[in-house]
């Protein structure tokens, strides 16, 4: 057994915070022929480990700091069911490592780790599990098994049947150079769509992406289509545009439905003849790129109410898409609290909690109108101001259970850093409005000082983490944190 040799075309994952433990496991199983192997100390790592590789198998320590192995393994059950599992045990913890093997675990070794005990319990998991039938297992359940690129999807967490019937669109739509509408709530997951669409197309160019909310027709044209010196004032050097930096590959305009008027008819323009005019210049140029426009909004009663041409939106929607929210796709509410409340831990550098049952049915009846966004800032908030033992209701703002925050108990997160504008049109939420007018409510200005104030402090000033909790990239907290320095600086 010892010098056979096993080409894995995916590693094995070694799970454990002692680097003599590691090195050791990880030495045995390469005596033993075992080529691809992946070791991690840091238990809140392997989840984000396995956003980029999925491994053939994982042996996992019971006892580290963070996360337990008991709490991974529940973690990874749900969303990776087929990944074998092998558990790593000190003596007296046998009895949860069998408790482990009613969760999933397809074995224990007792340390201190006997090399033919180990070797015998990675063979029979390696003989067991079908190397051949992979596909299977790169995605979170069998539903996605007839997926034919699942790697285009694996930063989509989600079992739900309808997106599982919107990936096989995307498969089929992919390829085609033609535009694609996404429709769907804010914070529901258009622009990971937006990557996967790009990355199944196999275009060689880059995606980009631009959010067009707000965005003047000058500022629009300049930043998709530059400008030649000249074109204004102070304009002395040429600059291309964002759409020269997505030729061969995909362009990304977010926020569709808040375009300007005289800015729609220049993407008709670029939509139909592939052409347009940088700032200044009279002479066209070619683009290539191709288009998938992303909305919350909807774009039939904007054309009504005379804000969106009607010829923009048949040629934006050869293909279109909509994307449910998380209150019509509960089955994703665990396995995303899961993820988001392992990477905010690892990101906080705090314990993985966790997760009571009942804490999930009580987030089940909550509208989520921020959707995957809102649920984000919620579990990054809860993760910040989370001590030990279990988590709890209190935790969450949103949940209304402490009802300070200054939403009250409501729309945490999601109207002051969604789109700019709360769900409307058909997309309305299902939750009424806010029933208590009575409530004094701060504007949105001084609503998002107040959260960008609070996500610094909590954070330490970390803006990474700080993004995080907010549900915003780091960019566009920088930004603000900008804005907000100059405007305290003119007070
Ligand atoms: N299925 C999912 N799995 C993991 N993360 C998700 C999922 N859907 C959304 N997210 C996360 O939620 C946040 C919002 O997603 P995204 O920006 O794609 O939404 P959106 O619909 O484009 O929002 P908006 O309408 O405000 O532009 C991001 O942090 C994204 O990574």
């Amino acid at each position: 057994m010892a010098n056979r040799q096993h080409t894995l075309d995916r590693p094995i994952f070694i799970v454990d915070d002692e680097p003599e433990i590691l090195l050791a496991v990880d030495t045995c199983l390469r005596m033993a022929g075992m080529d691809n192997i992946i070791t991690i100390s840091d238990a809140r790592d392997v989840i984000r480990q396995m956003e980029r590789q999925i491994p053939c198998l994982m042996i996992l320590d019971l006892n580290m700091p963070h996360i337990n192995g008991r709490r991974l393994l529940q973690i990874i059950r749900k969303t990776y069911p087929r990944i074998p599992v092998i558990i790593l045990t000190g003596a007296i913890d046998v009895d949860t490592a069998v408790n482990c093997m009613k969760i999933g675990a397809m074995d224990y070794v007792v340390k201190p780790v006997e090399e033919k005990r180990l070797l015998a319990a990675v063979e029979q998991a390696l003989a067991l599990i079908n190397l051949e039938n992979k596909a299977k297992m790169t995605l979170p359940t069998e539903l996605f098994a007839q997926i034919k690129n699942p790697k285009a999807f694996a930063h989509i967490i989600t079992q739900d049947e309808k997106m599982h019937s919107i990936f096989h669109y995307i498969e089929a739509i992919a390829p085609s150079s033609q535009p694609v509408l996404v429709f769907g709530e804010t914070g529901v997951g258009k622009e990971l769509i937006g990557q996967s669409i790009h990355e199944l197309s196999q275009r060689k160019g880059k995606l980009v992406v631009v959010n067009v909310a707000g965005l003047d027709d000058n500022i629009f044209s300049d930043t998709l289509f530059g400008h030649v010196p000249g074109a204004f004032t102070g304009a002395q050097t040429s600059r291309p545009g964002l759409i020269e930096q997505a030729a061969g590959g995909t362009l990304f305009l977010d926020e569709i439905g808040d375009l300007a008027l005289t800015s729609q008819v220049k993407l008709l323009r670029l939509l139909q003849e592939r052409e347009y005019l940088p700032l200044g210049s009279d002479k066209t140029r070619q683009s290539d790129a191709r288009v998938v426009a992303a909305t919350n909004r909807d774009l039939w009663n904007l054309e009504r109410k005379g804000v969106f041409r009607k010829d923009l939106i048949y040629r934006l929607s050869t293909h279109t898409l909509t994307l449910p929210p998380l209150r019509d796709r509960l089955l994703d509410l665990p396995l995303l609290l899961d993820r988001f409340i392992c990477q905010a831990a690892n990101e906080l550098d705090k314990p993985v909690p966790e997760l009571p049952k009942i804490l999930i049915e009580q987030m089940e009846t909550y509208p989520f109108k921020g959707n995957i966004r809102e649920l984000k800032s919620m579990v990054y908030d809860a993760i910040s101001r989370y001590r030990k033992g279990p988590m709890t209701a209190d935790l969450f703002k949103g949940l209304g259970i402490v009802g300070s925050g200054i939403f009250g108990s409501s729309s945490f997160g999601s109207s002051s850093f969604g789109s700019g504008e709360t769900v409307s049109g058909s997309f309305e939420s299902g939750a009424g409005p806010d029933k208590d007018s009575s409530v004094s409510l701060p504007t949105l200005k001084e609503a998002s000082r107040e959260l960008v104030e609070k996500a610094m402090k909590q954070t330490g000033g970390n803006q990474s983490a700080a993004a995080g909790i907010l549900g915003i990239s780091q960019q566009a907290l920088s930004k603000r944190l900008k804005k907000l320095k100059q405007e305290q600086d003119k007070n």
